[in-house]
């Protein structure tokens, strides 16, 4: 039985869950500290947690500890860093809350603009204030919303019932991914700028923190108002205490630096203050006690790590090997059509990269198919190319070829049940970039794999290249780079050209008649 420690109030679905499908025994106890339960439980397996400060001390008291699951959005509680060095998952529950927050963002708003905490308290002693209690409308107004992710765009859809204009910032997140959710992207000066409300909705690092500061509430509308739902540290405090009272700003907050009873540092600058309340409803915390409980499960059944939030490329690898091994691969299924069946992978990890054989195993396997996650493990990859029926084999490297930190991938497809095609492509890194050195027999290709390449394997004569550069010119589209080598026999070429901008299948087709191809294929980065 594996122990499931839940210090926290969440709701009776997570043990349900748990208890239903066997082979945990859960403890949920919300009365006593994290601490104490910890060090009565050591042989904890899987801790719950919601904004409870989950420490090394805690994860020491608790020596089997294996993952650790945040039944909500933000982790900055939770030392993640540490938990990794001890070989702990930390998972969270992205969305799951993400509604509750948007609705107490529009409560707050309106709440404000309509003075109904005031109100109700001078009403409810018997007063008649009514003169003192003129409001404003939300609807129309421009709200920035800093943090498009899943509460910043529930905020918007819900603002749009209010004909508010969006705007947008997001560092992570396209223009034209904003846009298609109805905001404007903007700048985050712009927004201080434009905005009449500015709620924040991006996590605490060490990116973000104290990033909401005085060079921004300087720009901001007279009268204007903040909102901060999100975490207290993102937002520089005394700055705001500064300048709050001159510009007349508004400043709304669900969130401190420790959620506990006491005096708190923003009484004198919030105009309303609520006890980290944000997800606080019946139904966020039904979809976080559920999701936490499946996430459990389909992490120890199935090896499914996609919410696990603390693991990065092992340390003594260089990440971009990693994207290496992926964009191999990638390049090996865009060569062989898409989702053929695959019917073998074979591997060389050349130099230092042996010995992260099965990391880069999962970024390959990741890259060959859709339905395998690059969060995933290496038992969970192998378990995954059995189940579809695929051999592995990764080969012994020989040192002696001189061909240092590189990697080979072989792919081997079923064209039908008699023939069989095999891909191999090899690259390394050089000065940080990703390179492809090799494609089947074509060597010393040191190509870029990034935007998208297109790629023609013919019989070699003249005026091929620039047939192959005028359907392209025809078809709008521009060549950023080229490599054209012949295979050792002298016979065959290769044009591997890096285009501006996407293909149509149909183009690439086109050209692969008008040349008589032997092999044509599209493949975007
Ligand atoms: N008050 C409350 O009870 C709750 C507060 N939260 C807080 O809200 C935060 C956001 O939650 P979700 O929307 O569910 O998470 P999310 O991960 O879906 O969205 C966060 C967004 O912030 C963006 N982001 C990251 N760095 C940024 C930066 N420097 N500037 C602007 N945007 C940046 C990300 O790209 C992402 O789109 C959580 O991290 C948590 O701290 C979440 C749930 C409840
Ligand atoms: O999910 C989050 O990030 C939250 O801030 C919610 O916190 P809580 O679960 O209410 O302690």
């Amino acid at each position: 039985m594996k122990k499931v420690l839940i210090p926290t109030k969440l709701n009776a679905v997570a043990r349900e869950t748990l208890n239903a499908h066997g082979g945990y025994e859960v403890v949920q106890d919300d009365s006593q500290e994290l601490s104490t339960l910890a060090s009565q439980h050591p042989d904890t397996y899987a801790l719950f947690v919601r904004s409870e400060k989950v420490t090394p001390e805690i994860i020491d008291a608790m020596p089997m500890l294996k993952v650790v699951i945040r039944a909500g959005a933000g982790y900055n509680t939770i030392d993640t860093k540490y938990a990794r060095s001890k070989g702990i998952d930390v998972m969270n529950t992205p969305g799951a809350n993400a509604n509750a927050v948007a609705e107490e963002v529009i409560a707050l708003m309106l709440a404000d603009a309509r003075h109904i905490v005031l109100a109700d308290a001078s009403t409810r002693v018997g007063k008649w204030e009514k003169k003192n209690f003129m409001g404003k409308e939300i609807t129309g107004k421009t709200v920035g919303i800093v943090g498009f992710g899943a509460i910043g765009q529930l905020v918007a859809k819900r603002l749009f019932g209010f004909d508010a204009k969006v705007l947008a910032y997001d560092p992570f997140l396209s223009d034209e991914r904003a846009r298609d959710l109805g905001a404007v992207p903007a700048e985050l000066g712009e927004i201080f700028e434009q905005c009449d409300y500015i709620s924040l909705h991006m996590p605490e690092n060490d990116d973000t923190r104290g990033v909401i500061n005085k060079s921004l509430f300087a720009r901001m509308k007279n009268g204007a108002t903040l909102i901060n739902c999100a975490r207290a540290g993102i937002i520089n405090e005394d700055d705001l205490r500064e300048l709050k009272a001159d510009k007349g700003l508004r400043f709304l907050n669900d969130v401190y630096a420790k959620d506990a009873e006491g005096d708190k540092s923003v009484s004198d600058i919030a105009d309303i203050m609520l006890p980290h309340l944000g997800a606080s409803t019946n139904e966020a915390n039904f979809n976080a006690a559920q999701r936490s409980a499946t996430q459990l499960i389909g992490y120890d059944d199935k090896g499914i790590a996609s919410y696990v939030v603390n693991r990065d490329v092992p340390e003594g690898l260089d990440r971009a090997y990693s994207e290496l091994a992926f964009a191999l691969a990638h390049t090996c299924r865009g060569i062989a059509g898409g989702n053929k069946q695959m019917k073998l992978i074979e591997t060389s990890f050349y130099g230092d990269l042996a010995k992260f054989s099965g990391w880069l195993l999962v970024q390959i396997v990741a890259a060959l198919s859709d339905d395998f996650d690059r969060t995933q493990g290496y038992d969970a990859a192998l378990e995954y190319l059995k189940e579809m029926g695929v051999e592995y084999f990764n080969r012994e490297t020989d040192t002696s070829k001189g061909y240092g930190d590189s990697i080979t991938v072989d792919v081997t497809t079923s064209v039908d049940a008699a023939t069989f095609k095999r891909i191999s492509v090899r690259g390394t890194v050089a000065e940080g970039n990703m390179m492809i050195s090799r494609i089947n027999d074509f060597d010393k290709l040191y190509f870029e794999p990034v935007g998208t390449a297109v790629l023609f394997i013919y019989q070699d004569r003249p005026g091929v290249v620039g047939r192959i550069g005028n359907a392209l010119a025809e078809a709008g589209i521009n060549i950023n780079d080229m490599r054209n080598p012949h295979d050792p026999s002298g016979k065959n070429s290769l044009a591997l050209l890096r285009i501006s901008g996407k293909v149509d299948c149909e183009v690439v087709e086109k050209i692969a008649e008008q040349i008589e191809a032997l092999h044509a294929s599209c493949v975007s980065y």
